[in-house]
């Protein structure tokens, strides 16, 4: 679908991702994102994955970004190359959503020219609720489906809305493209590798295990996490989702406190069973569980494919 390119430059394009895509960016976002830029929405920034020692996981979406670049290139006929300003993981979960706005409404906001919105899971099937708007022209309205993608103009051409998620999680991987290479996000996570590898962190033993955030990369600090636990708790919850419980490894008769989880060693325990393994925190406890359980999930499709062959 290409709308009217001079009233409403925008572009949608269906399975851009491949689904297995949309599964490995739903699975470091799982296990890496912070309380976001507004109630009930996480983020994983690439910024975030740097700090928390996780800057391997930004390689699945070094291609992804290119592509897409690519493309809004292409779309919009730029004739210089553009720049990406921001990339992030965002989801939204029940209650969230976004009135009518252009996504360059903010004089902060005004170096963003193109928008590219990758659905990362689907209307109907994974959340309820969060149909994407345009004010004006064609279409007027997005169903997400896993694997497209919808590019636009980030001014006043493209006002758009996104309704309230009534059930589920709304997953998308979000970007914003600027003409202004002074914005250029590669050029400050590389100044942000380069400090890390010059620091020497890297030789430390366990150096490599993923940190917590500071704190003034989450919505609410942890100082006043007891007030909002469930915005600061959600490598917690998301732990507790899997049913696991979380131990810390000095007293394992109490349960910690939040800040406490961000910060010390743990162990996880099942049904009253303690498991032997030591965690460095709570986000490594994650990371850890959740690639057995994306193990796990890819174990279980290949053989239930087999047994569909045999049968
Ligand atoms: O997730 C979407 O469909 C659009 C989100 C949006 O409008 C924004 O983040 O500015
Ligand atoms: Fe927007």
């Amino acid at each position: 679908m290409a709308a009217d390119r001079q009233q409403n430059p925008r572009l949608m394009l269906s399975n851009f991702l491949s689904l297995e895509q949309c599964k490995e960016l739903e699975f470091i976002h799982k296990s890496c994102s912070t309380v976001g830029y507004r109630p009930s929405v996480f983020s994983t920034t690439l910024s975030h994955l740097i700090a928390t020692n996780s800057a391997h996981l930004i390689i699945p979406l070094v291609l992804i970004r290119e592509k897409l670049k690519e493309k809004v290139e292409e779309f919009f006929a730029c004739e210089y190359e553009l720049c990406i300003e921001f990339t992030g993981l965002v989801s939204w979960t029940k209650g969230s959503s976004i009135g009518w706005h252009s996504d360059d409404n903010r004089p902060y906001l005004k170096q963003r020219d193109f928008s590219a919105v990758c659905y990362l899971n689907s209307y109907g099937k994974d959340f309820r609720g969060g149909l994407f708007h345009f004010q004006d022209g064609e279409p007027t309205t997005v169903k997400p489906s896993a694997g497209d993608v919808l590019i636009y103009t980030a001014d006043n051409r493209n006002v758009h809305s996104v309704d309230e998620i009534i059930d589920g999680e709304r997953l998308t991987l979000t970007l914003w493209f600027s003409r202004d290479s002074s914005h250029d996000e590669d050029a400050k996570l590389v100044s942000r590798l380069s400090e890390i590898s010059s620091t020497g962190l890297t030789d430390v033993p366990g150096s490599y295990l993923p940190l917590p955030a500071s704190s003034n990369m989450y919505w609410f600090s942890p100082d006043h996490s007891s007030e909002h636990d469930s915005a600061i708790n959600i490598c917690c919850a998301r732990i507790y989702a899997l049913g696991f419980g979380i131990y810390p490894l000095e007293d394992k008769t109490n349960i910690m406190d939040v800040s406490d989880l961000l910060m010390k060693p743990l162990q996880l325990a099942r049904n009253d069973e303690l498991f032997n393994q030591e965690f460095e925190n709570v986000l490594h406890a994650l990371q850890v569980f959740s690639i057995f359980f994306a193990l796990f999930c890819f174990i279980v499709r290949v053989y239930c494919k087999m047994l569909e062959q045999i049968l």
